[in-house]
């Protein structure tokens, strides 16, 4: 694949040919802008309120249309054989397409880019020498600072031509990482784009190891999702979930990079913390049973608990008239309603109208002819409602949580046969909350009151929700993801080697089944376009103990990395060489990620600042001036950077509880590096690595 950067400016030279498309096309979408701004509402809106929304939409779609200097407004060209969609005759003209990031038309309303996200783009990243679907050429194009300075082809057609791995490609993979996450439109590879492209209807879930571009095929799906089924994904609302603020942050500008404005980001707490704040941590024992699925069993039943059946009639009086219905007739009413299944708070609605409904009966039989105006006022009277709340009273989610997790008594009525009296005894609360307000709330009780909540009325579902992380959700936040996206679909996406949680995903069949879409289909990545070869060889030496069975990933970074490990004698050298290794690491091109164990983070902060570093946290963006981030290992995941230095292994793994979540973590800080990774002991390394 000859690559081509000679600078020239005559019409017949290809590069110029191109460079002056570039132009033509920044022109013309221009104009499209300048069509957008002159649109002049007045003669077509009856009111204010079409008005205003209008307006709102037509400066959305001026925003959309801004030429960005720095982000190419086409990245490839696909030459077809023949006219897209025509019976492929022999000797037929070809057809010429540019790949960009957003469609731009010329006056006549012809394609001057084509967006990466339609069909006839679609080539671009699937076609291959064996299946070449009808594609001639394939030129990638290479820019340097908003200039278009290279191109390169593909001739999949010709048998002569040697199968060669992309320059431009490879350049793009080394490019180093400072600032947020960026997209990777121009390259993304074939088995990432069969996911990105698999339709809304289904699930996905992708197991991946660190770097092989999970949270990047998690992020252009939404984006492809959002381009093939706009207005039904306008409608019913697109969500993705990361596992922390931080990590939300890094990744927050993909999406509009992509055009995409409108998908919110939140963490699992953020979703289920709307009613109760969170101000405590529960031990690890007591999250991990009220993280376990059978703990919706347990709130199902004590819900429906409240359900008593009645032993009095009703007398309902109107004007001069009594209407009795007979308390065996009103039990058939609340056998029926617990049969069906239905919502907690769905039933207690529709009870009142079943009893007034029996009233109406009567008073038909004896002649009248009440409507049902009739019916609601009956439903309404004192006699029907003390009925309801004495056989269907209503529930208060929260309540019954805190009463579930301060009263044994009720806490075993429900959890018997269910939990053992251990693990009841793990999750109740030493001193039992005296109101809601006042109660404590962890994380994991957060998600029992939102099961509470789906228990009395339905979740509004999405139409599809984008999980990252996933491995360290319990069943329970599986299921609160899942009623969020029940009636839509989702990406899952994770590493089981990477689990750090007590409650982290066995098996993603399990993981699925509590999400609600155990039909999801399972894919798996193992091209690795972070971690460099010997790094990667060095942190897969933890696999067959954290997770056995697991395939390493194999890098597809052409430079090797450096790795260096080195031992420092005695502890109080060791911030010192952590010092000197960042500074060594600054020296380089790009970002560098100072990863230590939580505990460690308040040292090497003190001694990086007695040196003159100034860092940054996870959450806040490097930039050219700023370089250095001082991540506690509990906060490194999904995060990369070019230069990693790495304090005191086993210190990580002493950070958590047992040993195997220890290795994970550990694993999860050696994989964050772009380019080289320094790690630095003063205590043996863990007997793994050796
Ligand atoms: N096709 C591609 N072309 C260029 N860069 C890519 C491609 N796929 C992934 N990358 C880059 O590789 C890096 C790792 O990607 P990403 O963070 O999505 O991996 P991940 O699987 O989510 O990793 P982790 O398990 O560590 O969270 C990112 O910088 C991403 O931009």
């Amino acid at each position: 694949m000859p690559a081509h950067e000679h600078e020239s400016d005559t019409t017949t030279d290809p590069l110029a040919h191109e460079r002056a498309h570039l132009s033509a096309s920044r022109a013309a979408l221009r104009a499209m802008r300048e069509d957008a701004q002159a649109l002049n509402i007045r003669d077509v809106t009856a009111n204010w309120v079409n008005a205003a929304v209008l307006q709102a939409q037509i400066a959305d779609r001026i925003k959309s249309l801004a030429d960005l200097s720095h982000t190419p407004l086409f990245f490839g060209r696909l030459d077809y054989l023949h006219v897209v969609g025509a019976a492929q005759a022999e000797g037929a003209e070809g057809e010429q397409f540019y790949i960009g990031r957003r469609h731009v038309h010329d006056a006549d309303g012809d394609p001057m880019v084509i967006d990466w996200r339609a069909p006839v783009s679609q080539p671009f990243y699937r076609a291959s020498r064996k299946d070449p679907l009808d594609v001639g050429q394939r030129r990638r194009f290479g820019y340097t600072g908003g200039e278009l300075t290279a191109y390169e082809d593909e001739h999949l057609t010709d048998p002569s031509e040697a199968a060669q791995t992309s320059k431009l490609l490879q350049t793009e993979i080394e490019r180093p990482r400072v600032g947020p996450m960026r997209d990777i439109v121009a390259t993304i590879q074939p088995e990432q784009d069969e996911i990105v492209r698999s339709d809304l209807g289904g699930t996905v879930c992708v197991q991946g190891g660190p770097g092989t571009g999970k949270t990047a095929v998690g992020l252009h799906r939404v984006a492809y999702l959002l381009y093939a089924h706009r207005e039904r994904l306008a409608r019913t609302g697109t969500l993705v979930i990361g596992p922390n603020k931080s990590f939300l942050h890094y990744i927050e500008q993909v999406l509009p990079a992509l055009g995409e404005l409108e998908v919110k980001q939140a963490t699992v707490d953020d979703l289920v913390t709307a009613q109760v704040e969170v101000r405590s941590t529960d031990e690890a024992r007591a999250a991990v049973v009220k993280g376990d699925a059978r703990m919706a069993e347990v709130l199902r039943r004590a819900i429906r608990s409240h359900v008593t059946m009645p032993a009095e009639p009703v007398m309902v009086v109107r004007g001069s008239r009594r209407w009795r219905v007979p308390a065996y007739e009103i039990e058939e009413m609340v056998k029926e309603l617990l049969a069906r299944d239905m919502r907690y708070g769905a039933a207690h609605e529709a009870l009142p109208q079943r009893i007034a409904h029996a009233v109406l009966v009567r008073m038909e039989e004896a002649g009248e002819a009440p409507d049902d105006r009739v019916q609601n006022a009956v439903a309404r009277t004192p006699a029907v409602k003390a009925a309801v709340k004495a056989a269907w009273p209503a529930v208060d989610p929260s309540k019954l949580v805190l009463r579930l997790l301060s009263d044994p008594e009720f806490l075993a009525a429900h959890a018997n046969g269910l939990l053992s009296e251990d693990e009841q005894k793990t999750i109740l609360w030493t001193k039992p909350a005296r109101s809601v307000k006042a109660a404590k709330w962890s994380a994991a009780d957060a998600v029992l009151i939102d099961e509470a909540n789906d228990l009395v009325a339905r979740t509004h579902s999405l139409g599809h929700v984008v999980i990252d992380e996933a491995q360290d959700l319990s069943p329970m936040q599986y299921r609160a993801v899942g009623r969020r996206c029940s009636t839509g679909s989702a990406t899952v996406l994770g590493d089981l080697a990477q689990g750090t949680t007590p409650w982290s995903t066995q098996s993603w069949e399990q993981a699925l089944h509590h999400l609600g879409k155990s039909d999801a289909l399972v894919e798996e990545l193992t091209a690795g376009f972070r971690v460099p070869r010997e790094v990667i060889a060095y942190a897969s030496r933890l696999l067959p103990v954290i997770s056995p069975g697991l395939a390493a990933v194999e890098s597809v970074r052409e430079s090797p990395g450096s790795l260096s490990v080195r031992e420092v004698t005695g502890a109080d050298a060791l911030d010192a060489a952590v010092v000197a290794a960042c500074a060594e690491s600054l020296e380089q091109e790009g970002s560098t990620g100072l990863i230590a164990a939580d505990a460690r983070v308040p040292a090497l902060a003190e001694a990086l600042t007695a040196a003159g570093h100034s860092y940054l946290s996870p959450g806040q963006e490097t930039t050219a001036e700023s370089r250095l981030t001082l991540v506690p290992a509990s906060l490194a995941k999904g995060l990369e950077y070019d230069y990693v230095v790495l304090d005191e292994p086993a210190a990580v793994v002493d950070g958590e509880p047992d040993e195997r979540t220890g290795l994970r973590r550990l694993y999860v800080a050696l994989t964050r590096a772009v380019s080289g990774l320094i790690v630095l002991h003063a205590a043996p390394l863990p007997q793994e690595l050796g």
